[in-house]
């Protein structure tokens, strides 16, 4: 028979991690979530589940996701298989005519079709789409910056106006939009976008109260790569000061989340994808873990 008592020893933890989560649940129920899914962070088919897991949990518990995926790596693994290079420009990548095809081909045929089989292993949830349908993200020829010196990097866009409604429908209907990170041109030609810049512009439109983005480091490093010392929290234009400082992938990241906190979104978590169930640990536990990004407090400048 079971001894009450060493039953109580377990089952009293597992109570108060349920509380801890209550004025969480409180704070963002019905609210808008935009998760951005990194490349580096779903290469683990365990990982990948697990994410699928914590989106639908954030679901159930009233909360509406919405995915903004990227996939540079499974991009990259392509191209190689077709023998094509592939190259970067101030961290983006150079998308010629045929490269363009490739990363439509990968994102949404391919990352896209996963994520969402994998979230509707829980129910009819996930609904794949790209920016370019129903115009919800237009763009215009996007150019590198390198020495101060504009550099033609291709197919690569830079959004000028999101329509939000296809994902709004999607998100009163109960379902969870799993977005790829591609734009239809103002001038009818099809536009690749860095999917951190992607989630950016969606969560300001879409006024989320949280932009989530995963990644394969534990957060934003102060003086990376010499300290591995995670900043915790920062504000806006604490983050700003810090841009010019920061490298790769990072400087997509950060823009992107000062973009969402100048126009709407509440708070930009940076958390670490490498860890299973991340996000709800973020989301729903007092300490959260990862780097937060909050707008100024007002009066505070900028
Ligand atoms: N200050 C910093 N803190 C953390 N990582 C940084 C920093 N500056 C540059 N990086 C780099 O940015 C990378 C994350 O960007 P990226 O590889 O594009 O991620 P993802 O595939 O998730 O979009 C990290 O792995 C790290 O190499
Ligand atoms: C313009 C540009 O660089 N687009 C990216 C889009 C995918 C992406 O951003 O994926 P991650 O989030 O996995 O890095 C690319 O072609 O790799």
């Amino acid at each position: 028979m079971t001894n009450p008592t060493a039953r109580n020893h377990t089952a009293l933890p597992k109570a108060r991690i349920l509380i801890e989560a209550l004025p969480w649940l409180t704070r963002f129920n019905g609210k808008t979530v935009v998760i951005k899914f990194g490349g580096n962070a779903m290469v683990d088919e365990e990982l990948k589940a697990a994410f699928a897991q914590d989106v639908v949990f954030l679901r159930h518990a009233g909360l509406k996701p919405v995915v903004v995926h990227g996939g540079g790596p499974q991009i990259s693994a392509q191209l190689d298989r077709l023998g094509i290079a592939s190259s970067f420009t101030a961290g983006l990548r150079v998308t010629t005519p045929e490269t363009m095809d490739v990363v439509r081909m990968v994102l949404a045929g391919q990352v896209q079709r996963q994520l969402v089989g994998l979230l509707n292993e829980h129910g009819p949830f996930a609904v794949g789409m790209t920016g370019e349908d129903a115009h919800t993200m237009t763009a215009v020829k996007r150019h590198a910056v390198v020495d101060g010196e504009q550099v033609d990097i291709g197919f690569v866009g830079e959004i000028t106006h999101v329509d939000p409604g296809a994902i709004q429908a999607l998100l009163d209907d109960g379902r969870i939009p799993v977005v790829s990170s591609i734009a239809r041109g103002e001038d009818g030609h099809v536009y690749n976008i860095n999917a951190d810049t992607a989630a950016a512009a969606l969560a300001s439109a879409l006024d989320a109260e949280v932009l989530v983005v995963l990644t394969d480091v534990e957060g934003l490093y102060a003086d990376w790569p010499s300290s591995e010392d995670v900043i915790s929290q920062l504000t806006a234009s604490e983050l700003e000061k810090l841009l010019p400082s920061l490298a790769s992938g990072m400087v997509p990241k950060m823009e992107g989340c000062l973009h969402a906190v100048r126009n709407g979104v509440g708070s930009a978590r940076i958390i670490d994808g490498r860890v299973p169930h991340s996000m709800l640990l973020e989301v729903f536990t007092d300490d959260g873990i990862g780097t937060m990004i909050v707008p100024d407090a007002q009066g505070d400048g900028s």
